[in-house]
């Protein structure tokens, strides 16, 4: 590995074009030897954890600064894809809720995406991984996560030209600052909206669990599927549970089917995680699940808008939320097919980030889903 340093030269020769809206966000080209530098040689002891894309390693350049670094790995066309367009688009975005470009790496060999390393790591490490334990997230933190991530998505829906939506919003894709200020990560599979198309119809990209149903079956893509995600996401925070769970009888139970039969006995206070010990704020709790209850409908057009869901995280009461005042929960069932792919399991992992979130990279909805011999195969592998 050490013998081909060919990504990119070894002289820094390109900056990105914001550089002037402060030195702490820029972006620039980083050599391999640079990156192989910073990580130990991509050591197993700073690898923070493993994606579809490939690893992630821990590393620390020589200006001290700490980034991690995703490593491609493997170099066919599916993956060429995703690494540029998430280098395309974390070249367009900038927000505080989203994990910008710190930089990357492309040579014949190698592809290599550099971000400030997130030293709270992901949400998914503290509801269900091995920081679950130390419950640091408290109910202010979960609301401050909450807020700051619909705020990216807003951002990314309603402010940024062309419009993106991120495809993939799930708890693993969610990292923390210092400050547990989150940052919305991975935008290997976004997609850029031209202007004046309200949806398109695409291969499906995402994980199950969070993938709104008319994108899983029929690859209807709108800003809508990451408000589905998103209100997956939101019942998540509130309730410490996974989007799909297995029950000791091996069915599989989705978190808007727990949700809903909670609701409908009125235990509205036994929905927070209980991790929390009853510590939480009722009023935002009915408005937090109420946000949920919108986002989480199977029909699109009536989910909220980022922007919607914003103002009513915000404690801000807004008109349409009169359809949906008494907090009833629309469970959506994916279908046995769906289902029997997902890879959640038994795996709680309490040791890393991997393998405690069922990936599933469908394609064309459920049928063609069903078909594939290798369920779990990402997208374009043959
Ligand atoms: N900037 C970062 N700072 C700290 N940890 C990070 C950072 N980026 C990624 N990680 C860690 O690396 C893990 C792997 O990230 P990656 O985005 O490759 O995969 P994933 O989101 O877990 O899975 P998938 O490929 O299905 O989206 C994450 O869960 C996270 O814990």
């Amino acid at each position: 590995m050490g013998s081909s340093f060919s990504c990119c030269g070894d002289e820094k020769v390109e900056e990105g074009p914001n550089n002037e809206m402060g030195g702490g966000n820029s972006w620039r080209i980083f050599t391999y030897k640079e990156l192989y530098a910073a990580t130990n040689g991509f050591s197993e002891n700073n690898k923070l954890g493993e994606g579809g894309f490939g690893s992630v390693y821990w590393g620390k350049t020589s200006d001290g600064l700490q980034i991690a670094v995703k490593k491609l790995k493997s170099m066919n066309s599916k993956a060429e894809m995703e690494f540029a367009v998430e280098v395309e688009v974390l070249g367009r975005v900038r927000h505080k809720n989203l994990l910008g470009l710190r930089g990357y790496c492309a040579g014949n060999e190698q592809r290599l995406i550099v971000y400030d390393y997130m030293p709270n790591l992901s949400l998914l490490s503290h509801l269900h991984g091995h920081l679950s334990k130390e419950v640091q997230l408290d109910w202010k933190k979960r609301m401050k996560v909450a807020i700051g991530s619909a705020e990216g998505l807003l951002y990314l829906h309603h402010e940024v030209t062309p419009h993106i939506i991120h495809r993939d919003i799930k708890a693993s894709n969610v990292l923390l600052d210092s400050n547990f200020e989150p940052l919305v990560a991975d935008f290997g599979f976004a997609k850029l909206i031209p202007e004046g198309v309200s949806h398109m119809t695409t291969r499906v990209k995402g994980t199950l669990g969070y993938l709104a149903p008319e994108y899983a079956m029929w690859g209807k893509v709108s800003e809508s599927c990451d408000v589905y995600s998103f209100g997956i996401l939101l019942l998540e925070l509130i309730t410490g549970r996974k989007p799909i769970e297995k029950l000791p009888n091996g069915i599989k139970r989705t978190i808007t089917e727990w949700v809903e039969a909670m609701i409908a006995k009125e235990k509205f206070k036994d929905l927070v995680d209980p991790k929390l010990k009853g510590n939480f704020d009722e009023f935002q709790l009915k408005q937090s699940i109420r946000v949920a209850a919108l986002c989480v409908q199977s029909e699109p057009d009536k989910r909220p808008t980022m922007k919607e869901v914003v103002s009513i995280l915000k404690g801000k009461e807004m008109n349409f939320v009169k359809v949906n005042q008494n907090l009833r929960i629309q469970s959506v069932k994916y279908g046995d097919d769906l289902m029997a792919m997902d890879q959640d399991d038994e795996s709680n992992d309490e040791s890393s980030d991997q393998g405690n979130e069922s990936s599933v990279y469908g394609v064309f909805g459920a049928m063609e889903m069903q078909k594939m011999q290798d369920p779990y195969k990402r997208f374009g592998e043959k």
